[in-house]
């Protein structure tokens, strides 16, 4: 199994390979918390006008995600996964806009499979490429210029047997990420530490993978 770390918003091509995107803080720890919650599925966009423009079509559907980071007025929650665990999202759609895992999420289409996963849902995602074994894994770190995916990347890569970080690392490095800056020093209400808390947390193997389908529409599931 080849496995390759890419970062940013353009995922290579792995035609016959498993593509993760990574994100940690927080898009795809936010999601993992929401279907911990029992919500059925998210419908990633690219913007808040297609999120909108969206639940048109499915009026019961939540709206989730950032602009810089910030909550989108009218939606039903920010990029939270705190906000997610303190609400009941059970049996929901979640229509989900963010800066970096879900832009790099809706160009990944050049794989046999893709999957979004962060730190906290590192170890099942693991042993689900363990399972598949794929020639080829692609970690792809979101965040263009951030730390906290390539040090959770790296520590994938270490669970599949290559180079790579303990753990514990991996967390250290999410908790001095420069994007965890902005939820320590107040800057906003909404920018909770106990997201970057999460973020940095681990669930262990508990069985939760997520998997992106791309027809009809972008979509993310649960692998049951
Ligand atoms: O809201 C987030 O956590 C980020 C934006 S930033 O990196 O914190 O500025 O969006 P995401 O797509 O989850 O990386
Ligand atoms: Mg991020």
């Amino acid at each position: 199994m080849k496995i390759s770390i890419a970062q940013g918003h353009n995922p290579p091509h792995n035609i016959n390979g498993i593509t993760v995107i990574i994100d940690v803080i927080r898009a795809f720890t936010t999601s993992h918390q929401a279907f911990v919650g029992g919500l059925d599925h998210i419908l990633p966009v690219a913007t808040a006008e297609e999120a909108f423009a969206l639940r048109e079509h499915y009026p019961q559907a939540l709206l989730a995600g950032e602009v810089q980071a910030l909550p989108i007025k009218g939606f039903d929650y920010g990029n939270s996964p705190w906000e997610i665990a303190n609400s009941d999202v059970t049996n929901r759609t979640m229509i989900l806009r963010t800066t970096n895992g879900v832009t790099a999420t809706l160009r990944a289409r050049d794989s046999r499979e893709v999957l979004v996963a962060a730190l906290i849902n590192a170890e099942a995602t693991a042993r689900y490429i363990q399972e598949k074994a794929p020639p080829s894994v692609v970690l792809v770190a979101s965040h263009p210029t951030g730390d906290e995916d390539v040090a959770c990347a790296e520590y994938i890569r270490a669970l599949l047997g290559g180079d790579g970080i303990t753990l514990e690392q991996a967390q250290e490095r999410t908790r001095n990420a420069f994007a965890a800056r902005k939820f320590f020093d107040g800057s906003h209400p909404r920018l909770r530490p106990e997201d970057i808390h999460m973020a940095s947390s681990s669930a262990g193997d508990d069985g939760l993978v997520m998997k992106v389908s791309f027809e009809p529409l972008p979509r993310i599931d649960r692998v049951v």
